[in-house]
């Protein structure tokens, strides 16, 4: 992939064309009247060597035909996916901004004499070294052998950390509760804004808490400045620096920023410049998972990524689960006009998984220049959102039902639950729901139903008539699995990262830096030295300064 401008692509324009002439024939219920084996055409399924690790992927439910298909498909060959992919799972330095290997599919790949890909780059061979050291070190801890500075068992963890090295062990600590060592209370800290660390640490004993400083950098701001302060608060009746190597270990590939911090390096567990901040759950940014669920669930998180990693690998892209999530996603952010997408878990375990993909895809396709500095023409990533279902049927599904907005949805679910209260029968109202939610979106209510419904009386209102006509033709892909365990939750990450990395590709973007967050830091490191008095506020326009000075008037 060369960072083509993707409008330069011919099955682009057919796909322009196609739109042109065919959306408005696009139409679901016409579709599936026009072919019964829609949705078993229109399915593909994702199987692995763990029976609880299997996906279905049913995409039928799009606006899409035979022609806009192959279209698809061929974009992604013209776009070269596929070369990219293998450069990718190669360690090609693909992320050419910062001249570096992406490789998060390393730190979840076994061993080259069991199966695993064989992946030549700096750190790589490191890789099953510090797994073993996560898990000596989680085995340690979560059996009470490792001690706090009285001799007491360590009872709490506080992952300090932002962004990447705090969403991901988020997402999964809350997506694998049930396999969670309930008595290890976990907490995350990661806003500068004191309330966050200081709400947290209200629940801590200082002689059982453990804290992780997670930063691949270790000069984030927030999290140095977190860490400082935990630091200081736990110094506080410990008094010994000697101590805090009882309590604090760091999570970073900056070895000399840790140990200037405080940290030995005993204490650390490393990654290495090619793992990505939004891809490093699986590094040792994934320690709190692993203390929270134990090794064994965090190497079964690891294998279940490493499944689908080989499916993607392997797969032919009309087959390929995140090809498909992909191109179909790129037919309506880019012939459609949609500007976001909904990811709807049924399942409330996954209620963070749309808060981690909004860094995961945003911060990786939010971005308007390729690779070869041209400023694109089309759209480029979509605006990531979601909440848990049925959560959201009461706040926003209005809007996705009737609003005047296009909203792709991708609804997931599991086919058991790890809660079967009352008989399951919450299961079965959940899963209703989840099944109907699609159908609903697809093939609306007409008219006539509406009519029909309110009668001769209930129908003289015109304007009500039309207020509950639903239009349909909403596009959803539905993916069901079987259970949510770690490797269920491995595969569906990486689901989304692959199809995240097909997108850019096709965009001709670089998906794996992050330019875009550095402007508002520099600027507030500057505001910040300028808060002490009116007369220190220079060289801003007058709405910053203006709110500066209304700061500095009003402080207490
Ligand atoms: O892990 P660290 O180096 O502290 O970075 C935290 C986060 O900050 C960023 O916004 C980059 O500055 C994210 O990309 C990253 O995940």
């Amino acid at each position: 992939m060369d960072g083509k401008s993707a409008t330069q692509y011919a099955a682009w324009k057919k796909l322009q064309s196609l739109h042109s002439s065919k959306a408005s024939k696009l139409v679901l219920k016409q579709l599936f009247e026009s072919d019964p084996e829609r949705f078993s055409n229109l399915s593909a399924s994702f199987n692995s060597s763990s029976p609880d690790v299997s996906l279905l992927l049913d995409y039928s439910k799009n606006l899409i035909d035979s022609e806009v298909l192959s279209t698809l498909f061929d974009l992604a060959r013209e776009a070269k996916v596929e070369a990219f992919r293998d450069e990718m799972f190669a360690g090609k330095h693909i992320n050419t901004s910062e001249g570096r290997a992406v490789l998060h599919v390393a730190l979840r790949n076994p061993p080259a004499d069991k199966g695993g890909f064989k992946i030549s780059e700096a750190g790589v061979d490191e890789v099953h070294g510090v797994l073993e050291h996560i898990k000596e070190f989680s085995n340690s801890v979560r059996s009470g052998e490792w001690k706090g500075y009285t001799g007491k068992s360590i009872d709490t963890v506080v992952n300090i950390g932002i962004g990447g090295s705090d969403l991901g062990p988020v997402m999964a600590c809350e997506a694998l509760k049930h396999y969670s060592k309930r008595d290890l209370k976990m907490h995350f800290v990661s806003n500068i804004d004191g309330t966050d660390l200081a709400e947290v640490l209200k629940l801590c004993d200082r002689e059982t808490t453990l804290f992780i400083v997670a930063s691949k950098t270790f000069t984030t701001q927030e999290t140095i400045t977190n860490a400082e302060s935990a630091k200081a608060w736990f110094l506080e009746s410990a008094k010994d620096q000697a101590h805090v190597a009882k309590h604090f270990v760091a999570l970073s590939t900056n070895t000399k920023g840790v140990t200037e911090f405080g940290i030995s390096e005993s204490n650390m567990f490393a990654f290495w410049d090619w793992v990505g901040g939004r891809y490093s759950l699986w590094s040792a940014i994934g320690l709190s998972i692993a203390l929270s669920i134990g090794f064994e669930n965090f190497q079964e998180l690891l294998n279940g990524a490493h499944a689908m990693d080989k499916h993607f690998k392997e797969t032919k892209l009309e087959e390929n689960l995140p090809v498909i999530l992909a191109l179909v996603g790129i037919w309506y952010n880019d012939f459609y006009g949609a500007q976001t997408q909904a990811l709807l878990p049924y399942d409330q375990y996954l209620k963070k998984f749309a808060d981690y993909f909004q860094q995961g895809d945003m911060e990786s396709n939010g971005k308007s220049v390729t690779k070869d500095g041209s400023r694109v023409d089309y759209e480029t990533g979509p605006i990531i959102w979601g909440q848990s279902g049925t959560n959201g049927q009461h706040a926003f599904y209005q809007l996705i039902h009737q609003g005047t907005k296009l909203i792709p949805c991708d609804f997931l679910a599991p086919v058991e639950t790890l809660n079967p209260i009352s008989g399951g029968k919450h299961h079965e109202i959940l899963l209703s729901n989840f099944f109907a939610q699609p159908e609903a979106l697809a093939f609306g209510k007409t008219e006539e139903q509406v009519v029909a419904e309110l009668g001769p009386e209930g129908s003289k209102n015109a304007a009500l008539v039309k207020s509950k006509i639903f239009e349909g033709n909403k596009p959803t892909n539905s993916i069901m699995f079987q259970k949510l365990t770690p490797g269920t939750l491995g595969a569906l990450v990486a689901l989304y990262e692959h199809k995240i990395h097909v997108q850019g590709a096709i965009w001709g973007i670089n998906s794996y830096d992050q330019m875009g967050v550095e402007l508002g830091k520099v600027l507030a490191k500057n505001i910040l030295k300028q808060l002490g008095s009116e007369k220190d506020v220079q060289g801003h326009d007058s709405s910053t300064t203006g709110l500066i000075h209304f700061y500095q008037k009003n402080r207490k």
